[in-house]
């Protein structure tokens, strides 16, 4: 079952001189993780301002092509044209990069309540979300923390609770971890998979740490100049290492190397995780 649609999407911002997205069609399925990469401005961060209506409900433009939500507990399908953004996320959820942009809360607590409010849910049911939230999210324990007060991946998974207790099916972020450290992004990109694989939640993620997206994507869209330029699954992606670097796109190393040694005939084919290199070497070998 597709959940989101997405069907000859252009965008051009207001007053911009060039479309941001030119004629982009894809679709996501039920409990997919879709990896988007591409270069900087490249559309990536527009395409998800269209997956939850922001664009073209709040910030305008030009506008043509749909993207239609489905969500898959009720079947209910939304135009997100048609749609107002505060009933969209209750389907799709959107985090952004900076996660200080979106804490403005005094408590962990009531942040993560903060968007239950306008749902007009009973109070048993705004404490079974936020128990729910903290937990799944780990800050357990951190609800009456001050958000700036919190490192910077308990942050993002702050920002990540606050929209996980409002039920979306789908999540969207976009490049969650470019403010965070390595500890952070672990932290961030850990909690991302447990949601994709143990609750089910389906996942497009814009990350531009692509060994991440390599190793557990289900599949990988690719954007350039506004258009989406190769899909497919991450071994297929990976083959393209030549066209992803002229496009701009940084290969992490385990990519580099495992080309560099496919040229010297060490490896029969590229890997995609550093801990699948014993084997595949030894394999040659033997
Ligand atoms: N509010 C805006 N008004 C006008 N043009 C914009 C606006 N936001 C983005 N753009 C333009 O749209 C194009 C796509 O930008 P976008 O931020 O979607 O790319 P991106 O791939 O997410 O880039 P990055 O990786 O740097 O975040 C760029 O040319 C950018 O300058």
């Amino acid at each position: 079952m597709n959940v989101i649609t997405v069907e000859g999407l252009s965008f051009k911002y207001r007053r911009a001189e060039r479309h941001s997205l030119r004629d982009i069609s894809f679709s996501v399925k039920k409990g997919e993780l879709v990896g988007i990469i591409g270069p900087s401005g490249s559309g990536k961060s527009t395409l998800c301002l269209t997956l939850n209506g922001i664009i073209p409900n709040s910030i305008k433009g030009e506008f043509r092509g749909t993207v239609i939500i489905r969500d898959p507990r009720t079947g209910e399908e939304f135009n997100t044209r048609e749609t107002p953004v505060p009933r969209l996320s209750t389907v799709v959820g959107l985090v952004l990069q900076n996660p200080e942009s979106q804490l403005f809360n005094m408590t962990v607590e009531e942040e993560i309540a903060f968007g239950l409010e306008n749902l007009g849910l009973e109070r048993n049911e705004v404490l079974r979300r936020l128990r729910w939230a903290l937990e799944v999210t780990g800050l357990k324990g951190l609800e009456r923390e001050f958000p700036p007060n919190l490192s910077g991946g308990q942050q993002q998974r702050l920002a990540i609770a606050a929209v996980l207790a409002m039920e979306p099916a789908i999540i969207v972020l976009d490049e969650p971890t470019s403010q965070l450290d390595p500890v952070g992004r672990k932290e961030v990109l850990g909690l991302v998979s447990l949601l994709n694989r143990e609750h089910g939640i389906t996942v497009v993620l814009v990350e531009h740490h692509t060994d991440y997206i390599l190793r557990y994507a289900d599949r990988v869209l690719v954007m350039a100049d506004g258009s989406i330029v190769m899909e497919g699954k991450p071994a297929e992606i990976a083959e393209e290492a030549e066209e992803l670097r002229k496009l701009g796109v940084k290969l992490p190393p385990v990519l580099e190397i495992s080309h560099e040694l496919r040229k010297r005939q060490l490896l029969d084919r590229v890997v995609l995780t550093p801990e699948e290199f014993p084997s595949r070497i030894g394999h040659r070998a033997r």
